[in-house]
């Protein structure tokens, strides 16, 4: 697909994520009891709610491309065509079902092994953050205001790094303490993609298994805001040849060398 193009296509999918996430929202503050899928993941009737809009939303203004979604009880087996949307309608369910603010909904574009176009909705934090390609990364305000997010100025900081609220691994711990000095935060959604894309933050480290949903968005983020994201082996969490959806780790960062630096960091503290 062309730039402007995937341009069009994400921005009437704006609506969309937003029309998700207000009722994601709205079920979050009248309360919703979890459900539990048979590999013990919590599911809720926003995560349910969500799956169909964005589905229909995706549908309607490209029919063509398939979707994988984690809400579609197929589509764990499901390979990657070479074109596909990729959604996870809400993550972070752990931390929605708690309460807590940081669960996104998520849309990705995968065509031919790269996440070409990425958006990442935070409601509860009114934080909506879109790509569409290399250096075209931006921060939606609820007033419609476009911030650019490419090429961030970063006065020099201890590295940020942010690992999961829920699923800190004891590898993913030893590779924290050869990374000091840094600042550990924990966030429980792919909120950790779109606060390297923003600058907000430096790295995302998680060695435990998840799955292309959780990352394709912030994937498409981080990558066209200049950064990368490694498997645990160095090679980029997608290419060409990749087909299935399972993730043993990963490492994130705000720059290829950061990643670098960290996969072999992490190479040492096996
Ligand atoms: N063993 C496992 N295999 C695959 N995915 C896993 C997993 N354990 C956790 N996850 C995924 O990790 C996500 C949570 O990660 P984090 O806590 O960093 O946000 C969950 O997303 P959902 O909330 O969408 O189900 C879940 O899908
Ligand atoms: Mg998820």
């Amino acid at each position: 697909m062309d730039l402007t193009s995937r341009q069009q296509l994400v921005e009437a999918l704006i609506p969309v994520i937003r029309r998700a996430g207000a009722l994601v929202r709205s079920l979050q503050k009248t309360g919703v009891a979890p459900n539990f899928k048979p590999d013990g993941s919590p599911v809720t009737r926003a995560d349910l709610a969500s799956h169909e809009i964005l589905c229909a939303g995706c549908k309607a203004l490209a029919a063509a491309i398939p979707i994988i979604s984690e809400e579609d009880e197929n589509s764990a087996t499901q390979a990657l065509k070479p074109l596909s949307f990729v959604i996870d309608p809400l993550d972070g369910t752990k931390e929605f079902v708690r309460g807590r603010d940081e669960f996104t909904i998520n849309i990705a574009l995968v065509e031919n092994g790269h996440a070409t176009a990425g958006l990442i909705y935070a409601p509860a934090r009114e934080r909506l953050f879109f790509s569409y390609g290399n250096g075209y990364v931006f921060e939606e305000a609820p007033d419609g205001q476009c911030r650019d997010l490419f090429n961030r100025i970063v006065t020099p900081r201890r590295p940020i790094v942010l690992v999961s609220r829920t699923h800190l691994d004891r590898q993913t711990e030893g590779l924290l303490s050869t990374l000091q000095p840094c600042t550990i935060r924990k966030l429980g959604s792919s909120l950790k993609f779109a606060l390297i894309a923003a600058a907000e933050a430096d790295a995302y480290v998680r060695l435990s298994p998840t799955m292309l949903w959780d990352c394709a968005a912030g994937l498409a983020l981080v990558e066209a805001a200049g950064g990368t994201v490694l498997r645990t082996d160095g090679s980029p969490l997608l290419d060409e040849k990749r087909r299935t959806l399972r993730i043993d780790g990963f490492i994130a960062a705000r720059t290829p060398q950061l990643a670098q630096r960290i996969n072999t960091a992490q190479k040492l503290s096996l």
